[in-house]
């Protein structure tokens, strides 16, 4: 079985300690951060040292233009496991998701200073290539977002831009990427049809099988299941647990059944900053916290 191309080689990096990078020749200077309640102990790893890192977030703050989003987040991302980001509406969490793969230059307004390395790759560095990063870190969205194209062209879109494959093996990469993605046996017979004729879960499996065919190594995913019915929900659960044997993959939820079930890992935002990041079973049964036992509980959030 055909696999997607490994890793590119990474693009040339900034020897600057410290990165910084505006989306949009508007971005304002420093803001107060707004108010927050970050705990002092708050860790930026989930206490295994001899986890490998996929990502390693030192100090970063984000802005929107004066509003200050994130506030000196320093996260490690373990490799092929299951980070869970939780915390209340608005805490930041889709925020500093997306500057995982640079979606916020989509934002004119949007500002980070600190420093995000995906292995050697300077994310933040003005020299990165986020076309390639996007291809390395893959994201899905809360609404399934097919493109208006048959489901094979969906799927074949990022190989046809970033690998050299002929007709035989782009189909085996097509069916091998819906396979992963637990839809191929739904979809097989109607490869050339449109994505638009699909189900939200299956539209929302399609997306995972159109992000992982470009082979990435760390899978975003910003509150997958919160459009999908309880069966779509535990079909892309369960399709989370199978993938991270492959990717290093982070989902933002709101749910907190959700983020027990299906993470290794469990990270507390609140008010742009980072509460506590522990082990999932501990975070749900001892936080450390006050502020998170009360989240977990549902006292607030
Ligand atoms: N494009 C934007 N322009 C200006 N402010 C923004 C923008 N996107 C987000 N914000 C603000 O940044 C803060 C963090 O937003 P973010 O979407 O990261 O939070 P979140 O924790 O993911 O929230 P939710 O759980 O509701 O999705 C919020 O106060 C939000 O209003």
């Amino acid at each position: 079985m055909l696999l997607p191309e490994t890793a590119r080689k990474p693009t040339p990096v900034t020897n600057t300690k410290r990165s910084e990078v505006s989306a949009g020749s508007n971005a304002e200077p420093h803001a107060e951060p707004h108010a927050a309640a970050q705990s002092d102990s708050a860790t930026h790893s989930n206490g295994d040292p001899t986890m490998p890192v996929a990502i390693r977030i030192r100090d970063l703050s984000a802005w929107y233009g004066y509003f200050q989003a994130l506030d000196s987040i320093s996260i490690d991302i373990p490799k092929n496991s299951v980070t869970a980001f939780i915390g209340p509406s608005g805490c930041g969490k889709s925020t500093l998701l997306r500057w995982f793969n640079r979606m916020n230059d989509t934002v004119l307004s949007a500002r980070a200073e600190g420093e995000v390395l995906l292995g050697d790759l300077d994310i933040l560095s003005s020299q990165t290539d986020t076309v390639d990063l996007r291809r390395r870190v893959g994201i899905v969205f809360q609404k399934a977002n097919p493109f208006p194209k048959s489901i094979y062209d969906n799927v074949a879109f990022g190989p046809r831009l970033h690998m050299r494959l002929n007709k035989s093996e782009l189909d085996e990469l097509v069916e091998w990427s819906l396979r992963k993605a637990a839809v191929w046996e739904e979809v097989k017979d109607r490869l050339h049809g449109s994505a638009l004729g699909l189900s939200g879960g299956q539209q929302q499996r399609l997306c995972i099988a159109r992000a992982i065919a470009v082979g990435p190594e760390v899978l975003l995913m910003d509150e997958p299941c919160s459009a999908l019915d309880p069966a779509s929900t535990l079909a892309i659960e369960n399709l989370i647990y199978e993938l991270k044997e492959q990717y290093s993959i982070v989902i933002v939820t709101h749910n907190m059944q959700q983020a027990s079930r299906s993470s290794d890992q469990t990270a507390f935002f609140y008010a742009g900053r980072l509460v506590e990041f522990s082990d999932t079973k501990q975070m749900f049964t001892q936080p450390k916290h006050r502020q998170t036992e009360d989240y977990v509980s549902g006292k607030f959030g």
